[in-house]
């Protein structure tokens, strides 16, 4: 990145700070830093009084009064710099963060999120203050701001210096600003090192939070790899930091060096001065003028250890966050959050574009979908085609492994087909935007997500984007069967559903996967027009899923109801039902039908029906048959 584009980007974060306090740092920087200068001046001046006061020292009274003015300035500015410094960098860092957060949460594809080089960069741009290593942009900021003010206080010293010896400016400057230049680059390098140590560092905070997370908890002890997790850690950290570790004691060790070019000038300087004021030739006012003038100067330019790595360190951060603006900035919810979304088609005929009039308007249609995970050669649906009708209850069953949960997040906009397209109401999803169509989507995951927050939170998380709705939550909550939970919950709705937080509780596999249910039935009840359940009844007891099943036979919300089960004594009731296998659906119809065909499903019914007389669980073997 050029150098001045480098520096006005950390400027340019200043404008989070407020121009007040921004205002009020820069004064006290520049005041600060012209101290040195004015103190330089005010010591000349009293000396000068000093050597020339026959009377007593009252003559040299308004001299030291404005010595010890100087002097109480600095106190009281070098008071202020902290206070100031802290809002600066926590507003800066604050909204960093806040941008940091939103751009992640707006990576409207898995695929964009699961990769490990935008998994880096976000990394990266989380700049962690705690880690002494990584800079945050206010640092940077701050940094940038404190050198502009070094430089005006080097201007002021080598203004007094010049009044009294002003060959010295160019002996004192010329290798302080040399040393400078060969710190820079030296912290471009560490800056370098730990970006390249990011993607270690990350499985370290991965292995970390295993050790750390109470959910982890329980494996982590009955199979007893705390010690060989805590030995990834360490092993992640040193991968990632040793090379910055080593480069650092390099740093310590040319900084000496380099003080050393810039100190050996001042010295000779000094020697001159002390020397002209032996043989007479200036007087030892001039001299302390000198000596305190070009140590302003040499401190001013040479003195910016700190800043130079605070700028090179935050630079990075700066640069990844505006490729990733670049690539997410853009907002996938066009219109804002609580935009009012554009109706959908409710069932009735309407035109193609192909301009044929259909006897049923398609709500949802799949067609020729082809898709390989990103890195995997192999397509796990290959030429799939599908329709969602509205209003109907469709089941989607077959083997492990052949693509069912692939589906619905190829169909939720998580993952883009290879080839093919998504429509719904014949519109691409692609083309209404895939964070509207996601607005219209509601989904449970089989591996859904437990938030550690209160039960009405868990539920009203089921849309986002509209102001909590009680009486939505309320009868999703009848709808998923939860009413017996929360009559029995120690503070009802508000109870935290998390053990490590006060008045919390933990939940049942079947509970939980009630709370989740409802959380999905809020989004139809608030919105959304195709309910998509992943085995939403893996863990309800027989009666539990019976009722459910009831429930979504009703449509909840009107809406069409995907349901993925591989207990086939449940999904039999549905309008239809596909088999998908080898990337396709193989099989379509109703139950009857499909028993009829007495194809793959019905060997699977049979299955599964003999052994539910034998008393044995009813799923669908995994084995081929
Ligand atoms: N993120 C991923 N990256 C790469 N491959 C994946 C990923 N997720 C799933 N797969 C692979 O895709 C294939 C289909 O997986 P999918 O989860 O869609 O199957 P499924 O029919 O839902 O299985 P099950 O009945 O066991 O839930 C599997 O071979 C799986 O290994």
């Amino acid at each position: 990145m050029p150098l001045l584009r480098g520096r006005l980007m950390l400027l340019g974060a200043l404008r989070h700070a407020g121009a007040g306090s921004v205002g009020a740092l820069s004064v006290a920087y520049a005041v600060s830093a012209l101290i040195p200068a004015a103190s330089a001046a005010a010591m000349g001046l009293l000396i000068g009084h000093v050597q020339l006061a026959v009377g007593g020292l009252s003559s040299a009274a308004l001299p030291l009064a404005l010595f010890v003015v100087v002097l109480l300035l600095g106190h009281l500015v070098d008071a202020a710099i902290e206070p100031l410094r802290y809002l600066v960098r926590t507003r800066i860092d604050g909204a960093h963060r806040a941008e940091v957060a939103s751009l992640a949460a707006a990576v409207p594809s898995l695929d964009r999120l699961e990769d490990p080089q935008v998994r880096d960069r976000i990394r990266l741009v989380a700049a962690d203050p705690g880690n002494w290593t990584e800079k945050t942009p206010g640092d940077g900021a701050l940094a940038q701001l404190h050198l502009l003010a070094r430089y005006v206080g080097a201007a002021g010293a080598a203004a007094v210096l010049a009044a009294y010896a002003w060959w010295l400016i160019p002996l004192l400057a010329v290798p302080a600003l040399v040393g400078r230049a060969v710190r820079s680059r030296d912290f471009v390098k560490l800056a370098r090192l730990w970006a390249q140590g990011v993607r270690q560092g990350r499985r370290a905070d991965y292995w970390k939070h295993l050790v750390m997370s109470p959910a982890v908890g329980k494996e982590q002890r009955v199979y007893g790899f705390g010690e060989w997790a805590v030995d990834r850690v360490a092993q992640g950290i040193h991968a990632s930091l040793d090379p910055v570790w080593a480069f650092n004691r390099r740093l310590w060790r040319r900084s000496t060096a380099t003080a050393a070019i810039m100190f050996v000038p001042l010295a000779i300087g000094y020697a001159a001065v002390a020397h002209a004021v032996t043989q007479g030739n200036t007087t030892a006012a001039v001299q302390t003028a000198v000596f305190a003038a070009g140590l302003g100067v040499y401190l001013a330019v040479g003195g910016t250890f700190d800043e130079s790595g605070d700028i090179e360190g935050a630079l990075p951060v700066l640069q990844a966050m505006a490729r990733l603006r670049e690539e997410f900035g853009t907002s996938h919810f066009p219109g804002g959050l609580t935009r009012v979304l554009p109706p959908m088609s409710n069932g009735r005929a309407g035109t193609r574009s192909d301009g044929a009039v259909p006897t049923r308007t398609p709500l949802v249609e799949l067609s020729g979908i082809r898709f390989a995970y990103p890195g995997t050669g192999r397509p796990v649906l290959d030429g799939l085609n599908l329709t969602i009708h509205p209003h109907e209850l469709l089941a989607v069953v077959g083997l492990n492994g052949t693509g069912k949960s692939t589906l619905i997040k190829l169909l939720a906009g998580l993952y883009e087909p290879d080839a093919g397209r998504i429509t719904a109401d014949g519109v691409d999803i692609r083309q209404l935007g895939i964070g509207a169509w996601q607005q219209r989507l509601s989904v449970v995951f089989q591996d859904f997500v437990r938030y550690e927050m209160s039960v009405a939170d868990n539920v009203t998380l089921g849309n986002g984007v509209v102001p909590p709705n009680s009486s939505a939550r309320k009868r999703a909550a009848a709808e998923a069967g939860l009413e017996h939970l929360l009559a029995r919950l120690p503070d009802g709705w508000r109870t935290p559903l998390a053990r490590g937080r006060s008045g919390g509780v933990d939940l049942s596999g079947g509970q939980w996967q009630q709370v989740v249910l409802a959380r999905a039935l809020y989004a139809v009840h608030t919105g959304a027009r195709v309910l998509v359940l992943d085995e939403p009844t893996a863990h309800l007891d027989v009666r539990s899923e019976f009722e459910l099943f009831g429930r979504l036979l009703a449509r909840p919300g009107r809406a069409s109801v995907v349901l993925i089960s591989h207990r086939l004594s449940t999904v039999r009731r549905a309008d239809r039902i596909v088999l998908l296998d080898g990337g396709r659906v193989a099989e379509c119809g109703t139950h009857e039908e499909l028993i009829r065909l007495d194809g793959s499903y019905a060997a699977m019914f049979r299955i599964q029906a003999q052994r539910f007389t034998h008393g044995y669980d009813d799923r669908i073997d995994s084995e081929p048959m």
